[in-house]
C-alpha cells in the first residue's frame, strides 16, 4: 500500500538561481518514490535552468541515484513530473524518450567505456548509431571531441585498459559530449582521481559549460569539486530537498548531514579554496585548460 506523501518540512531553503531569468532544462514537481515500504523521495521539487552546474549531495541511500536515473527515464516516480526541456518524459514515447536522449550526455562513475573499442570508437560510436553522419565528419567529430577533453590524437587507438583513470574519465566524456548535448549528468565525476587530476579535470568542465553553454547536473561527494563548480547545491535529506542554494548559503543551513557533509574539517578547508577567494590564482591555472576549437582538425588521426 502506498503511503502517503508528508508536505515538504517548513524548514527548508530554496534560493533562485543567480541568473533566474535562464529557461528551466529540468522541472522535476511533487516526484514520489517508494519501493515496497521503503520511501524515497517525497514530494521532492527542483527546478535547474539553462548554464547552471548543480550539484545532488546526500547521505548514502538518499535516493540521488534513483532521482539521476528518474532525470534520464531510466527509472520512473510513483507519482509527480519530470519535465526535461520541457517534455514530461513519462509521457512521451520511446521514439521521442530517444530523441531528447541526443540532446544529453552522461558520464558514468567508472566511465563506463567499451573495454572492446578503442579510444576513438568509444566516441565514435553514438555518432555512428545516429545512421546520418558520413564517415569523415564521426572521424573529425570524434577527434575534436576528445581534443576538447584533453585527449590527443596519439591516445585515439590505445584501448581502454591502457589508460589511466584520469584518461579514462575524459574519454568517456568526450563520448558523453559526442553528440554535442545541451545538458550533462555527471556521476561522480571525480571519483578515483588523484588530486591533480581531479583540478584539471574541474578546470575542464567549466570551461565546457562556458563555452558550450552547457547545463550539468553532477552527484558528488567531493566537497573540492562541488565548492569549484557549483552554481547551487541541491541537498537530498529525509526524503526531501532540504536545502536548494549556492554553496557559500548552503552551509549555513542547520540539519545534522549538512553538518556532517560540510563542515567537517575537509569540508571547511573546502570552502576556504573556493573560486571567489582564488581568482587570481585561477588565472595562473589558465594555460592548464585545453583550449576549445570547433573547427579543430588532426590530420594523424586514424
Ligand atoms: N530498484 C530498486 N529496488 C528497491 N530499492 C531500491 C532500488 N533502487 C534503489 N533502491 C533503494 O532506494 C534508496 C535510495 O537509493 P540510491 O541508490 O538512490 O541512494 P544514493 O543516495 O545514491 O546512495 P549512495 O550515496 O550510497 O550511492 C536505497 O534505500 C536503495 O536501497
Amino acid at each position: 500500500m502506498e503511503k502517503t506523501p508528508t508536505n515538504v518540512p517548513e524548514n527548508v531553503i530554496d534560493c533562485p538561481a543567480a541568473d533566474a531569468g535562464e529557461q528551466p532544462v529540468i522541472q522535476i514537481e511533487n516526484l514520489c518514490t517508494q519501493f515496497g515500504d521503503v520511501v524515497v523521495h517525497e514530494n521532492v521539487n527542483l527546478t535547474i535552468n539553462q548554464g547552471e552546474i548543480v550539484s545532488l549531495v546526500g547521505g548514502s541511500g538518499s535516493g540521488k541515484t534513483v532521482l539521476l536515473r528518474q532525470m534520464l527515464g531510466l527509472t520512473h516516480p510513483a507519482s509527480g513530473t519530470v519535465r526535461i526541456f520541457g517534455e514530461d518524459i513519462n509521457q512521451i514515447s520511446q521514439q521521442e524518450l530517444q530523441k531528447l536522449r541526443n540532446r544529453w550526455g552522461m558520464l558514468f562513475q567508472h566511465g563506463a567505456l567499451f573495454s572492446s573499442l578503442t579510444v576513438f570508437d568509444n566516441v565514435a560510436q553514438p555518432m555512428r548509431e545516429l545512421r546520418v553522419l558520413p564517415k569523415e565528419l564521426i572521424r573529425e567529430a570524434a577527434l575534436l571531441k576528445l581534443h576538447m577533453a584533453g585527449i590527443g590524437p596519439e591516445h585515439a587507438l590505445k584501448m581502454p585498459s591502457d589508460l589511466s583513470g584520469g584518461m579514462i574519465k575524459r574519454v568517456a566524456l568526450a563520448r558523453a559530449l559526442a553528440l554535442e548535448p545541451e545538458l550533462l549528468f555527471l556521476d561522480e565525476p571525480t571519483a578515483g582521481l588523484d588530486p591533480n587530476a581531479s583540478e584539471s579535470f574541474v578546470d575542464l568542465i567549466r570551461t565546457l559549460r562556458d563555452e558550450m553553454r552547457l547545463t550539468v547536473v553532477m552527484v558528488t561527494h567531493d566537497l573540492d569539486t562541488l565548492f569549484a563548480l557549483s552554481s547551487r547545491v541541491a541537498v537530498l535529506a529525509d526524503k526531501h530537498i532540504i536545502a536548494y542554494c549556492e554553496p557559500a548559503h548552503v552551509v549555513e543551513f542547520k540539519h545534522p548531514f549538512i553538518e556532517t557533509f560540510f563542515r567537517g574539517e575537509r569540508g571547511l578547508r573546502a570552502i576556504e579554496a573556493m573560486p571567489d577567494a582564488q581568482d587570481s590564482e585561477s588565472e595562473s591555472k589558465e594555460e592548464k585548460r585545453p583550449e576549445i576549437q570547433p573547427q579543430h582538425r588532426q590530420d594523424n588521426a586514424p
